[in-house]
Formats: C-alpha cells, sequence, structure tokens
C-alpha cells in the first residue's frame, strides 16, 4: 500500500523549493490546517451542536452573518494569532483589518485574507461550504503592516488555499508551485495527500451560473450561456449545467471535471458579487496554477488593482479554452465602455 503522506510532511518537503524558507510558511500553513480541523469537526455536526442559523448580525457587506460564519471567523483568526506567523488578517466578516499584536508575531511577516465560511447560504441545508485563504509577504520591515502591504495586487500572492468541507474535506493550496490536494483522514486526523498535481481540463462540459438572474445578466454572458446551450456534437454540447451555489463546491467540481464558473456584474450588482481580495484572487491564483484562466471578463483577475477590503469583481474562471470563449462574447456583446478625461487618460466604464 502506498505510504501516506500528511499535509505536514508534504509542506516540509516542500520548502526545499524556496531556498530563502525559514518555515514561517509552513507553520502559517499548519496553523491554516489546525483551524480547518476545529471547523470541519463543527460543520460535520452541525445540526446537533446548535451552530446552524442566524447569529443575528450583519457584515461590512450588510449580510446577515450566520452562527458558523461566525465560528469559523473565530478559529481562523484565532489560529492566526496563536500561530505567530501572521501580522495582519483581512476577514469577509471583518469590517476593519486586523492588525496582530502579540510578543510571538511581532516579527511575523504574513498577512493572511480569508473567507472563513463560503457558501454560506448552505450552511443550513447540508450542502458542501468551504473556506478560502490567501496569503501575502509584507513588504514594509518594522511597525504595523501599512495599507500598501495589506492592498497588494493578486500576482504578490506568496500562497493560496480553500477547504471543502463535503462529502470528505479537503484542503487545496497552491504556493506558485503547481496545485496539491489533501483529503482530511477522521481516522488519524490528517490532512493526507490524495490530489497531487492536480490539473484543470483545457475544456469542460459543464457552466456554473445563477440562471435566476438571467435577465439581469450583460449579453456577452446571455449570450455564452445560449452558446452552452446548443445542440452540437462535435464540441460537445449542450454543457451541463451545475450550480451548488458555494463558490469553492462550484469550482472544485470544476477543477476535477473541467468547467466553467461565472458570476458577472448584474443590474444587482453592478461590481459582481464575489469579493477581489479573499475569493476572487486566490481560486484565480489555484486555477491558473492547474492550467485554467480566471478574468473579470475583459481582464486577468491577478492584475486587478486592488484599492478596497471588501472590493468586488465579475468573475469568469475555469477552464482555458471555456475563458476564452466567454471572454470573446464579452468583448463582442458587452464591449468595455471607455471615456477620455481631459487629461486624454482612458477611462474603463
Ligand atoms: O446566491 P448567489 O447570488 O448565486 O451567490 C452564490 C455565491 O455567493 C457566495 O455564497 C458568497 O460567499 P459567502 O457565502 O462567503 O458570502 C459564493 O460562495 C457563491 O458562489
Ligand atoms: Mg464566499
Ligand atoms: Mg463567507
Amino acid at each position: 500500500m502506498s505510504k501516506i503522506k500528511t499535509l505536514g510532511q508534504f509542506i516540509i518537503e516542500k520548502q526545499a523549493d524556496f531556498p530563502y524558507a525559514k518555515g514561517e510558511l509552513s507553520r502559517l500553513l499548519r496553523d491554516i490546517g489546525i483551524a480547518a480541523k476545529i471547523v470541519n469537526r463543527e460543520v460535520n455536526k452541525a445540526g446537533l451542536v446548535n451552530i446552524l442559523g442566524e447569529a443575528g448580525t450583519t457584515n461590512v457587506q450588510g449580510e446577515g452573518q450566520k452562527l458558523l460564519d461566525v465560528y469559523a471567523n473565530d478559529q481562523f483568526i484565532g489560529a492566526l494569532q496563536s500561530g505567530g506567523e501572521c501580522c495582519t488578517v483581512i476577514s469577509e466578516e471583518n469590517d476593519e483589518y486586523i492588525t496582530i499584536n502579540s510578543d510571538i508575531s511581532k516579527n511575523a511577516k504574513y498577512i493572511v485574507a480569508i473567507d472563513p465560511l463560503d457558501g454560506s447560504s448552505n450552511i443550513d441545508v447540508n450542502v458542501a461550504v468551504g473556506t478560502i485563504f490567501s496569503i501575502y509577504r509584507r513588504k514594509s520591515t518594522d511597525g504595523n503592516a501599512t495599507i500598501d502591504d495589506i492592498l497588494q495586487g493578486g500576482t504578490e500572492q506568496v500562497a493560496a488555499g480553500y477547504i471543502i468541507y463535503g462529502s470528505s474535506t479537503m484542503l487545496v493550496y497552491t504556493t506558485g508551485k503547481g496545485v496539491n490536494g489533501f483529503t482530511l483522514d477522521p481516522s488519524i486526523g490528517e490532512f493526507c495527500l490524495s490530489h497531487p498535481e492536480m490539473k484543470i481540463p483545457k475544456d469542460g462540459t459543464i457552466y456554473s451560473i445563477n440562471e435566476g438572474y438571467y435577465t439581469h445578466f450583460p449579453d456577452g454572458v446571455k449570450k455564452f450561456i445560449k452558446y452552452c446551450q446548443v445542440e452540437d456534437k462535435t464540441t460537445n454540447r449542450p454543457y451541463t449545467s451545475r450550480y451548488i451555489g458555494s463558490m469553492v463546491g462550484d469550482l472544485h467540481r470544476n477543477m476535477i471535471k473541467g468547467g466553467i464558473f461565472i458570476y458577472p456584474v448584474t443590474a444587482q450588482a453592478p461590481n459582481g458579487k464575489l469579493r477581489l481580495v479573499y475569493e476572487c484572487n486566490p481560486m484565480a491564483f489555484i486555477i491558473e496554477q492547474a492550467g485554467g484562466k480566471a478574468t473579470n471578463g475583459y481582464e486577468r483577475i491577478l492584475t486587478l488593482d486592488v484599492k478596497e477590503l471588501h472590493q468586488r469583481s465579475a468573475i469568469f474562471i475555469g477552464s482555458e479554452n471555456m475563458v476564452k470563449k466567454a471572454e470573446e462574447m464579452m468583448q463582442m456583446f458587452s464591449p468595455q465602455k471607455t471615456k477620455k478625461s481631459a487629461e486624454g487618460v482612458v477611462h474603463i466604464q
């Protein structure tokens, strides 16, 4: 029987890939793994431990927080605070970023952006949910991390990953050298390497989008949906529509089977719904590392300017050729409007 390799062993082994590594990033990934196990324990018995339902509070996005949103947020922030490798946390559930000022983290170099519980609308109905994380290294050297450290672009990520709490619990991550997946073995309480070097197929036959908003979609998206539904055996169409309503769940499935996930701008969400810093950027880094593509319909997600902590973005992500086709439709039927300012600078509208 092949020898199991735990996440901890794998991280240490891969440390050799980074000549300057002193183990800080490894310990940070370990801390995230520990919090994931604690959250997994509650998710698995959610109906029994009074963790379903509303917390009665709202977050900065004006969304009602679920009890599990708050619980997961506390667990991850707690693990990052006690681990000593993180100096600042950005969380979907906190209006402002959190500066960690403890003795053990005074030399901490890493900034972690996190969506503690993704797919909140699925918590109470026992459908897969997840956690998404993104890690940056601060550039400034002393004092607290600056806003420039905190609002870095997606290409500056040193690591990103997600945990999916589904029929099994998996942790999938990248440090910029490919993507690896680990499945939690409850009998030993360890994440074990189960999906080495994950690759997303260049083409797929699954499209994931909430068609309930169809009338509010840009023409380019409507055209792409029609393209997916046309009968054409030579291109394996019509494609299959699959939508869980948990970004992590939809992307994990599409990463394994091939497919595209789209959350575009809509009339209700003119800047898109999903958040650039702790949803779009980390998932784009992972999917690109697996050989896929991620754009906002016009521009690579990872090169988008990050101006605010909870900034939103449209996202088209998944199998390369499917995203290219969707982009083609966007450029053809929903071209970006540009306006020249007095100084002659072209502004994208
Ligand atoms: O219900 P909608 O509008 O289709 O939105 C579903 C999307 O919203 C999200 O639930 C937003 O994430 P959170 O649950 O972390 O707020 C995504 O996971 C999912 O893809
Ligand atoms: Mg989310
Ligand atoms: Mg969330």
